[in-house]
């Protein structure tokens, strides 16, 4: 469908997933769930870290040992949902610097409001992955990329739970700079712009809102 989409076909991750569609999960096993995804999403996501070496001495003898190369990554999440995918990669990599960028989505014209932006320094000299569980239009994933663009970030890759094929084709449109990883792409949109056969809201699932 697109080339830069990778679909996480992992047992455990398709398991878990099957678990937080359905709509008798309670919120607490709910949120369990995204932390516990999204951190087989970011071993997928990092795959292709940049690396380097770094001389250390076992207790036998010295070595060139992989490092990470390069400056921090940045993680940033769109505001709300974004946080349930964050807890999880931030203890994958603790020491990566987040940013936020707060957008709701407009019930009636599914277009993005935004009423939050706060990101780290030096955006162009890190990879940047943005983080939110749900691809449903792309107006909120692509509204996210282009103010962090805006700053800056020329590296940046989206992660998210579940995408509908209308997000994927927004952010091919918009973005196609942009890798996306994703657990499934659903069927389509519904009437409303919710993802079918989705999980719902997922804000509201994971902080128990409606
Ligand atoms: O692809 P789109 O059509 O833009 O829809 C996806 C957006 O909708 C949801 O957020 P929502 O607006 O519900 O905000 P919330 O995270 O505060 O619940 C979701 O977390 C995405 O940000
Ligand atoms: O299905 C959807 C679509 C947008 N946002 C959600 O939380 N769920
Ligand atoms: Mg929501």
């Amino acid at each position: 469908m697109y080339e830069h989409l990778t679909v996480v076909k992992h047992p455990l991750v398709q398991h878990k997933l099957t678990l937080m569609r359905d709509k008798d999960t309670p919120t607490a096993v709910f949120r369990q769930l995204l932390r516990e995804i999204s951190q087989l999403l970011a071993y997928e996501i990092t795959r292709e870290l940049e690396m380097t070496t770094r001389r250390i001495e076992t207790p036998l003898c010295e070595m060139d040992a992989p490092v990470l190369a390069g400056k921090k990554l940045a993680l940033v999440s769109i505001l709300r949902a974004g946080n349930g995918l964050l807890d999880g990669v931030l203890e994958l990599v603790p020491s990566a610097r987040v940013g936020y960028v707060g957008l709701y989505r407009d019930e009636k014209t599914l277009q993005p409001v935004q009423y939050y932006y706060k990101v780290p320094p030096d955006l162009e000299d890190r990879l940047v992955i943005v983080l939110d569980p749900m691809l449903a239009t792309g107006n909120s994933s692509a509204a996210a990329v282009d103010l962090l663009k805006a700053s800056g970030a020329n590296n940046i890759r989206f992660m998210c739970l579940l995408a509908a094929p209308e997000g994927v084709r927004r952010m091919e449109e918009a973005h196609p700079d942009v890798p996306i990883v994703t657990a499934a792409v659903d069927e389509c949109l519904n009437e409303h712009g919710y993802i079918m056969p989705g999980l719902g809201d997922a804000g509201d699932r994971m902080f128990g809102t409606r």
